[in-house]
């Protein structure tokens, strides 16, 4: 389903959207502070662009502050922003020290566009410059300046490779994080922060294209005699052994949720209710013919299962989730070891 993946992007995109919206600040500020520096020095073009430059930067930071889309309007701030650099660096007149913003360029692209849309602006724009800079120096290569050269290549070389290592290991921890921040650390199950992600794509999906969506609430019963009798450690394996059958039973695009102690919750996108009854009954057949079983023990296992349908039984996780549980308490009333997916009493 991708959800640590879609975490891992919403988790970056935050800091890059305050990176961008930084950046288009002094964009701003510094468009308008140009535009003063080069009118004065007669270079008119050059501030014309620099004053439009602000004035777009200024109503960009309103885009980026909403926009879902932020890597299309980074691309869209970023790509003109360093074409400008290339003209500016290019344009007869310029001061030289113009150069030195080519050490910002792969830092920037990295920050914002992360690992590798990052390294292909950053190298596409950092070569252009050079050859700008070798354009407009040409005694550099007539005269065989070459460790004039060499100096320019390796220092941006170095800030090239600084920039890209920096962003792959942030994106290493980044991943690292949001697999703690959404995962069970016992089971290795979803936890119910992603399992709330995952329902609201899903239920956006079911809404669009008129599908189903159940879910099921399972509780394990009469844990609390496990733990009794075989200790906690045993109480522990036995839940591992319980996320290994929901793991390997279910399909790829179902998820499992731990969502406390020795309850589950299953969501079923693309299944109506009787497919779901069907689904939930060989669970827990599955889990009552599969005990656990170490060099110790063994210890029989059953769970009741309690089914909601979006749509009938509510909209919201919260509603599904009462929904389940209520039918997860009839069933344990009714005797444990079944599955109740009808009217709720009171
Ligand atoms: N080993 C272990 N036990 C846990 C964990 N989390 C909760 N428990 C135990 O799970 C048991 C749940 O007990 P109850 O809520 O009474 O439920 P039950 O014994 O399954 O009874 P019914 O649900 O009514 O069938 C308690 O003893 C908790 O201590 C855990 O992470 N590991």
């Amino acid at each position: 389903m991708g959800t640590n993946e879609t975490l891992e992007v919403q988790g970056a995109q935050g800091q890059r959207r305050a990176l961008l919206k930084a950046l288009l600040i002094i964009t701003g500020v510094s468009g308008a502070l140009f535009f003063v520096i080069n009118t004065q020095r007669g270079l008119h073009l050059l501030a014309t662009i620099e004053l439009v430059t602000g004035a777009a930067s200024m109503m960009l930071y309103v885009v980026v502050s909403r926009t879902r889309n932020l890597r299309v309007w980074t691309l869209v701030y970023l790509i003109p922003f360093l074409t400008i650099m290339m003209v500016a660096m290019y344009l007869p007149g310029t001061s030289p020290t113009v150069f030195l913003w080519v050490y910002i360029i792969p830092v920037i692209s990295h920050l914002l566009l992360g690992l590798r849309l990052g390294f292909a602006v950053a190298v596409f724009f950092m070569l252009t410059a050079f050859a700008i800079f070798v354009i407009k120096h040409p005694r550099l290569l007539y005269e065989f300046h070459f460790a004039s050269l060499a100096n320019i290549l390796i220092s941006c070389a170095v800030a090239l490779a600084f920039a890209y290592v920096y962003e792959r290991g942030s994106e290493k921890a980044r991943a690292g994080l949001m697999v703690i921040a959404s995962t069970d650390p016992l089971t290795r199950l979803a936890n119910l922060y992603r399992f709330r992600e995952s329902f609201q794509q899903e239920r956006h999906r079911a809404q669009r294209y008129d599908a189903d969506l159940t879910l099921l609430v399972l509780d394990l019963d009469y844990f609390k005699k496990v733990n009794d009798t075989h200790g906690h450690a045993v109480g522990d394996q036995v839940l591992i052994h319980v996320a290994n059958i929901l793991r390997r039973r279910l399909r790829a695009s179902d998820l499992v949720c731990r969502v406390g102690g020795e309850e589950f919750t299953v969501l079923l996108p693309d299944t109506g209710l009787e497919e779901a009854i069907k689904v939930a009954d060989s669970l827990r057949r599955l889990i009552r013919d599969t005990p656990y079983r170490d060099q110790a023990v063994t210890v029989s296992l059953s769970c009741s299962i309690g089914v909601a349908l979006w749509g009938r039984d509510g909209d919201t996780l919260e509603q599904l989730m009462e929904t389940g549980d209520k039918r997860l308490y009839q069933a344990k009333q009714a005797g444990r070891d079944r599955v109740e997916s009808g009217p709720v009493a009171g």
